[in-house]
């Protein structure tokens, strides 16, 4: 499965914290991730990881279009929701992309533990399904 990996600033030490307690689950993934946030995790877990333009400059529109594109399986985006982000509309647009194509999304911790053990149960299979039929949402 394709994972992004993504947060802000304030959140980026928990979510290195997270990928770094289940390594051993996304070391089974390919990894992509917003510049910062995917340095950071590549330095602390030494997995390998696709790194796009940083947040504000493009790689949240980077990782939407992956998602637009049917390439994109789950999104953990640890947003912080107590400060502004100068590219407030490109992080809108990313979240509502996962909404479209029913990609799913943590943005927090809480949810983030779900999700990653429900892959490993693999309760994101469906996504095999859909990529292997070539769906696309038609709107
Ligand atoms: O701003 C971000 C997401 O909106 C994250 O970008 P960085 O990982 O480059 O800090």
């Amino acid at each position: 499965m394709n994972i992004a990996l993504i947060a802000h600033d304030k959140k980026k030490n928990d979510l290195v914290q997270f990928v770094t307690a289940y390594q051993n689950i996304f070391s089974k993934h390919t990894l992509f991730a917003t510049g910062t946030t995917g340095h950071r995790i590549s330095e602390a877990t030494g997995l390998p990881i696709t790194r796009f333009q940083s947040g504000p400059l493009g790689g949240d529109q980077e990782i939407g279009a992956m998602i637009a594109k049917n390439q994109m399986d789950a999104v953990f985006f640890f947003r912080d929701p107590l400060t502004a982000q100068p590219h407030e509309p490109d992080v809108t647009a990313l979240v509502r992309l996962c909404d479209v194509y029913s990609i799913p999304l943590a943005t927090n911790m809480g949810t983030a533990e779900l999700l990653i053990r429900g892959m490993e149960l693999g309760m994101l299979d469906w996504r095999n399904v859909i990529k292997e039929n070539g769906e696309v949402n038609e709107g």
